[in-house]
C-alpha cells in the first residue's frame, strides 16, 4: 500500500461550529510532517476524520488511497495514537497490546517487539492505570507501531514527556520516517518540529494557511532582515539607503537593514570606511515563523504573565 494520507477539501461542522472548512493538503511517505496550529484550529478534527472517527460532511480523506473505514486489517495500514487517556486502567501495557494484536491476527512477539521500541519494558507488566502521561504516550507509540504499517499519525505526541523522552520521541520519529513511512505528527511545540520535520502543514480556522518544507517557511519568514551595530548610525543610514535598502533604528548603535544581504551591508560600509561591529542575518525560529503565520488565525491565544500583569 502506497504510504500516503490525502485530506481533500474537507467540511465537518459540529452544530453551529465550522471545525473543518475546506481542509485539504497530503503527507507524503520518507519525512515526518508536522500538523500545527492554534488550539481549536481543527487539527485534532481532521486526524480523527483521517480515522474514521468522525465523519466528514462533505469531502474525503484517504489513507493509501483509501477511506479508513474500507480497511480490512486497519492496524496494518495506519498506526494511530490520539488519545493518550484511552486506556483498561487494570490492564497492564502489555495484556492491553496482547487484546490489540489479537484483534487484528497479530502476534504476541510482535507485542514484544514493539514494547522493546517503545521503551516500555520495565513498565509492560504494571497496571497501566499508574502511568504517567509520558509513558501513555509510549504505550499509545507502541500501540500504533504493532502492525508495522506503512503510515503513522501522532495527536501531540511530545505532551508530557520529560527532557529525555522528547529527545528519544525526536529520534523515534525520525527513524520511522527514515524508514520510508508518512508520519503525520501534530504539536505545539514548534521548537520540537524544528529538529524532527521536514515539512509542515500550518492550520488555523480549519484550513491550511502554509503547506511547505520547515527550511522555505523559515526562508520566508526570515526575509532579508539585517541587524547592523555601528558607532555611526546616521552615517551607515545615508550609505545603505543610498543603494536603496531601508533602515530603521532599533536602539542607540543599532539598526536593521532591509533589502540588502549581511555581505553586502558589510562590504558597503567597509567601502566607505564607516566603523561597526556587528552585522549578522536575522535567523527567524519556526516559532517566528508559526506566529506570523498564525497572527490572524488564532482563535485563543494565552496572555503572557508579563503581559498580563500589565
Ligand atoms: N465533539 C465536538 N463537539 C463540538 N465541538 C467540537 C467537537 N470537537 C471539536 N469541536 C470544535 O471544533 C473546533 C476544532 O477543534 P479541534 O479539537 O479539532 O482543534 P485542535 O486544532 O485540535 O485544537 P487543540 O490544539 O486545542 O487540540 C473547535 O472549535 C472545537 O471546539
Amino acid at each position: 500500500m502506497e504510504a500516503t494520507i490525502e485530506v481533500n477539501d474537507v467540511h465537518k461542522r459540529f452544530g453551529p461550529i465550522v471545525a473543518l472548512d475546506g481542509m485539504s493538503f497530503t503527507v507524503k511517505p520518507g519525512h515526518v510532517t508536522g500538523f500545527v496550529g492554534p488550539n481549536g484550529a481543527g487539527k485534532s478534527t481532521t486526524m480523527r476524520v483521517i480515522l474514521g472517527l468522525d465523519a466528514a460532511d462533505e469531502g474525503s480523506a484517504l489513507i493509501g488511497g483509501r477511506p479508513y473505514r474500507s480497511l480490512r486489517h486497519p492496524l496494518r495500514h495506519v498506526g494511530a495514537h490520539v488519545d493518550a487517556a484511552a486506556l483498561q486502567p487494570s490492564r497492564s501495557a502489555r495484556n492491553h497490546l496482547l487484546w490489540l494484536a489479537h484483534s487484528q491476527g497479530l502476534t504476541a512477539e510482535r507485542v514484544d517487539e514493539v514494547i522493546e521500541q517503545a521503551g516500555l519494558r520495565e513498565a509492560a507488566r504494571r497496571r497501566a492505570g499508574g502511568y504517567s502521561l509520558g509513558m501513555r504516550q509510549r504505550l499509545g507509540i507502541a500501540a500504533a507501531l504493532l502492525g508495522d504499517p506503512p503510515v503513522i499519525i501522532l495527536d501531540e505526541p511530545f505532551n508530557g514527556l520529560d527532557p529525555e523522552g522528547i529527545v528519544w520521541m525526536r529520534g523515534f520519529l525520525a527513524e520511522l520516517a527514515g524508514q520510508g513511512r508518512a508520519v503525520l505528527v501534530s504539536s505545539h511545540l514548534m521548537s520540537e518540529l524544528q529538529d524532527t520535520a521536514a515539512h509542515l502543514v500550518v492550520v488555523g480556522r480549519g484550513k491550511v494557511i502554509a503547506d511547505a518544507g520547515v527550511a522555505e517557511l523559515l526562508a520566508a519568514v526570515s526575509g532579508d532582515r539585517v541587524t547592523l551595530r555601528t558607532t555611526a548610525p546616521s552615517e551607515a543610514a545615508r550609505v545603505l539607503e543610498h543603494e536603496g535598502a531601508t533602515v530603521a533604528a532599533l536602539g542607540h548603535d543599532t539598526l536593521t537593514v532591509s533589502g540588502l544581504a549581511a555581505e553586502r551591508v558589510a562590504a558597503l560600509l567597509g567601502a566607505r570606511t564607516v566603523p561597526f561591529h556587528e552585522v549578522a542575518a536575522h535567523r527567524a525560529t519556526l516559532e517566528d515563523a508559526y506566529l506570523e503565520l498564525t497572527r490572524d488565525a488564532a482563535e485563543f491565544r494565552a496572555v503572557s504573565g508579563q503581559e498580563a500583569r500589565r
